[in-house]
């Protein structure tokens, strides 16, 4: 009966759709594989498939390009019998996405299969997601991001908190339910606030002990539960570097994996000509100064590698771009250039 209702909802709601633009056809497809499992499954059929092993993408390298390859159900199916399993394993994928014709995306982790078979049958190599996201292409990064944190969501929430009791995801993989308890879970990530802080003419950038050498970025911290972003943004500033916040603007918003599935919340904010000296969290950071337009031109131009001197010493360079904190810094640095002097 179920089943009958979803087939007319899902006919009514196509009709309905002929209206619709592509995104918003897109958007509804997606909710209905999330909302429908029977719908999803069969979507399985006819998705493409990413493949991860213990949680590391698997990236093909041709030539000089990292390439992010996407697996047909015929090819996975072919892969799964090479390896003498059943066609089950298609069932632990995540959806993370469809293309604009709604061939639906899946991730799957097949970290409990031998590694090096996949890899010489396929051709590549799965690699860390710490050097993946940096050298596939730019517009690849944020599903590699997304897609690896929605399985690793579903890799430390197989059990109910409350009863102990194994968990069960949708085929769609965007929630869990306890069936002893009847709690639903559904992944989660932290809200942090990066903030690039100015006295007008300088920005303030730091460094933790835990940074490639050389790279200095914008403040960041975890919100508190209960806490607004404002008041996030202005206890890390006061916490850290003991500044006090004038002002500040929302600049946009990122989805970060590290350390493991942040909501990145960038904002520029502004402190008194009159308060500018820092007093750093020695704790938190191994070094916080403010840079001038000149020095942060410098950096933008350097990488790790191009950064480090002679004597082994590495001069300041900054994020790359698919880190929100470059848009920050490059934000500030047209504000700057642009200001009347
Ligand atoms: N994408 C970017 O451009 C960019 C730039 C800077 C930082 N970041 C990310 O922001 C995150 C937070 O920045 P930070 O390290 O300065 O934060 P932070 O200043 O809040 O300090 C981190 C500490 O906060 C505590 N903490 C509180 N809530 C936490 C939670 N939900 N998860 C983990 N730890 C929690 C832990 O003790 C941790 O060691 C980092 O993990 C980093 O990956 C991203
Ligand atoms: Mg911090």
């Amino acid at each position: 009966m179920a089943a009958i209702y979803q087939a007319v909802h899902r006919r009514a709601s196509s009709l309905f759709c002929r209206f619709h633009s592509t995104y918003v056809k897109k958007m509804r497809y997606l909710n209905e594989l999330k909302e429908d499992d029977d719908f999803c499954r069969q979507a399985q059929t006819s998705g493409t498939f990413y493949l991860f092993h213990n949680l590391s993408p698997f990236l093909q390298k041709v030539g000089k390009k990292y390439l992010l390859p996407q697996l047909s159900a015929a090819e996975m199916k072919r892969i799964l019998e090479k390896m003498k399993e059943t066609e089950q394993w298609i069932e632990k994928s995540v959806l993370i996405g469809c293309s604009d014709e709604h061939v639906p995306h899946f991730a799957l982790d097949l970290g409990a299969l031998e590694k090096s078979v996949i890899e010489s049958e396929l051709q590549g190599s799965f690699t860390d997601l710490r050097k993946a996201l940096f050298v596939v292409d730019v517009k690849d990064s944020p599903l590699l991001a997304s897609a690896q944190a929605l399985l690793r969501w579903h890799e430390s929430h197989q059990y109910c908190s409350k009863t102990g009791q194994p968990t069960q995801k949708n085929l769609a993989g965007s929630k869990r339910v306890c069936h002893a308890s009847g709690i639903t879970y559904y992944p989660q990530m932290s809200p942090v606030v990066i903030t690039l802080v100015s006295d007008g003419s300088r920005c303030l950038l730091t460094r933790q002990s835990s940074f490639p050498q050389g790279m200095y970025t914008a403040l960041s911290g975890f919100c508190d539960l209960g806490e607004s972003v404002e008041e996030a943004l202005r206890r890390e500033v006061a916490e850290e570097v003991g500044l006090e916040v004038e002002s500040f603007q929302y600049s946009a918003s990122q989805h970060w994996p590290f350390p493991s599935s942040c909501l990145m919340i960038a904002c520029h904010a502004l402190v008194g000509g009159q308060q500018t000296e820092i007093s750093m969290n020695s704790l938190e950071l191994e070094e916080a100064r403010w840079f001038g337009l000149e020095e942060v031109l410098e950096g933008l131009k350097r990488d790790y590698t191009s950064s480090k001197q002679d004597d082994g010493s590495f001069l300041p360079w900054f994020p790359p771009k698919q880190a929100i904190a470059h848009k920050l810094i490059n934000e500030w640095v047209k504000q700057q250039t642009s200001r009347p002097t």
